[in-house]
């Protein structure tokens, strides 16, 4: 696999260092009692520092790049692309919280639409990263009306937070939901519309 790296418009700002995540977890264990040279975890540093380059790709992804493929094929009414599964880390414990985000938006004027499979990669972008809930809605949204300008976005998204089953206040099962909602979709007619084909099961 090569090495995720970050850019930007001089080129490349930084990569994922592997080996320091290994020696990082290698000290958590330490720190929690455990003997990370007992046969069981010999090789867990290393596989942990993997799997987060895989948990945080999105960190080393820019939505530009995943929202490219445009259509043009003059549909300029809503389209909607409901329950796309949310797989993300609370910046607070990472530890994970998942769910299902709903994006939804009105084509430009001249109906420039994107790929189906468009929209889940870019709630993966913002979802493979250390996050917040809101932020990620707010992103999400925002960076679509920055590429496909459309007329109108809405994003909800609904998860459950780990660090508040697991741990802590434990309530498993409670669900935070979020929205965004930009341009005609605020308009509540429209909005309407939306909020009923996202409950609708
Ligand atoms: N707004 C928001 N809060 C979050 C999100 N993920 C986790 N949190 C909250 O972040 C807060 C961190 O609170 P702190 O008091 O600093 O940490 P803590 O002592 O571990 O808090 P508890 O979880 O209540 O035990 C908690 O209330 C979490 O529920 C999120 O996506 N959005
Ligand atoms: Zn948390």
């Amino acid at each position: 696999m090569t090495n995720p790296v970050k850019l930007d418009g001089e080129g490349v700002i930084g990569e994922f260092d592997e080996k320091r995540a290994e020696n990082a977890v290698r000290e958590l264990l330490i720190a929690v009692g455990e003997d990370p040279d007992r046969e069981g975890l010999r090789e867990t540093p290393g596989r942990v520092a993997r799997s987060y380059r895989e948990i945080f790709a999105g960190l080393w992804q820019r939505p530009e790049e995943v929202l490219t493929t445009t259509f043009d094929i003059g549909h300029d009414e809503m389209v909607l692309v409901k329950d796309i599964e949310v797989q993300s880390s609370c910046e607070h414990h990472l530890v994970p919280f998942h769910g299902v985000a709903h994006v939804g938006y009105i084509p430009s004027a001249d109906g420039k639409i994107t790929g189906l499979s468009k929209l889940a990669r870019l709630v993966d972008v913002f979802a493979r990263r250390p996050q917040v809930q809101e932020r990620m809605t707010t992103q999400i949204a925002d960076s679509l009306m920055k590429i496909l300008e459309p007329r109108g976005v809405i994003v909800v998204v609904e998860c459950e937070h780990m660090c508040m089953s697991m741990r802590g206040v434990r309530k498993p099962g409670a669900k935070t939901i979020t929205s965004a909602v930009r341009g005609q979709l605020r308009d509540p007619v429209t909005r309407n519309e939306a909020m009923s084909l996202i409950m609708a099961r």
